[in-house]
């Protein structure tokens, strides 16, 4: 374990943006990509993050960890260990063996679907939504229908990043209501 316990939380922000990469015009012209992978690399910048994480939602009585494919799969395993939770994996479509659920959704540059397997949620589970980022919110407001089709409860949203301008916060108030708290550790504004 590393000491940041130290670091005041500004400092950790910081550690943690100077983490995160930009890349222009990916994967569609217009888009600036944050790029989590430098993140990643860091073993400082992975265990704070995977800390402020764990801190936000370890009382929040979680059962299950939702992760969305693919980069939600890196932080929400993670996670689900640490809040010994179990696991489910919402997946692209086709990637998914057995029966599933589906759900279409739109995104900052395009539209999707997801899946999830039938019976993966025991009805009345609390259930904790994890992504890398926070955009739009289609992306984590499907995984959220996939959840609660299956009678999952649930307790909140936790991502590693947030683009404010793209009022994906607004949306998952909208459709999951103030029980569901979002929790992002890094925020950012327009062009930044
Ligand atoms: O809030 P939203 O507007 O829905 O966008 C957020 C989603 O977009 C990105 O995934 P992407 O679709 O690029 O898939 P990937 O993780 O497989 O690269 C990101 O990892 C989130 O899952
Ligand atoms: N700008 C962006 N960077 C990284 N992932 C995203 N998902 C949706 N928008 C994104």
């Amino acid at each position: 374990m590393f000491n940041h316990d130290a670091l005041p939380s500004e400092h950790a922000l910081r550690y943690l943006k100077a983490h995160l990469r930009n890349v222009p015009d990916f994967p569609k012209p217009g888009i600036l990509f944050k790029d989590i992978t430098p993140l990643l690399a860091d073993p400082r910048a992975l265990h704070i993050t995977l800390d402020l994480l764990a801190q936000r939602f370890v009382g929040e009585h979680v059962d299950v960890v939702v992760g969305v494919e693919s980069r939600g799969f890196i932080f929400g395993g993670a996670l689900s260990a640490r809040l010994n939770a179990g696991f489910v994996p919402v997946r692209k479509p086709g990637k998914l063996p057995a029966a599933t659920d589906r759900v279409a959704y739109a995104l900052e540059y395009g539209t999707a679907e997801l899946e999830m397997h039938k019976g993966s949620i025991r009805p009345g589970a609390r259930v904790l939504i994890v992504d890398d980022l926070l955009a739009t919110g289609g992306t984590a407001s499907a995984a959220a229908e996939l959840a609660r089709k299956q009678g999952g409860e649930v307790a909140g949203f936790a991502f590693v990043v947030e683009l404010d301008f793209l009022g994906g916060r607004a949306l998952l108030a909208e459709r999951a209501g103030d029980a569901a708290p979002v929790f992002s550790i890094v925020h950012f504004a327009a062009g930044e």
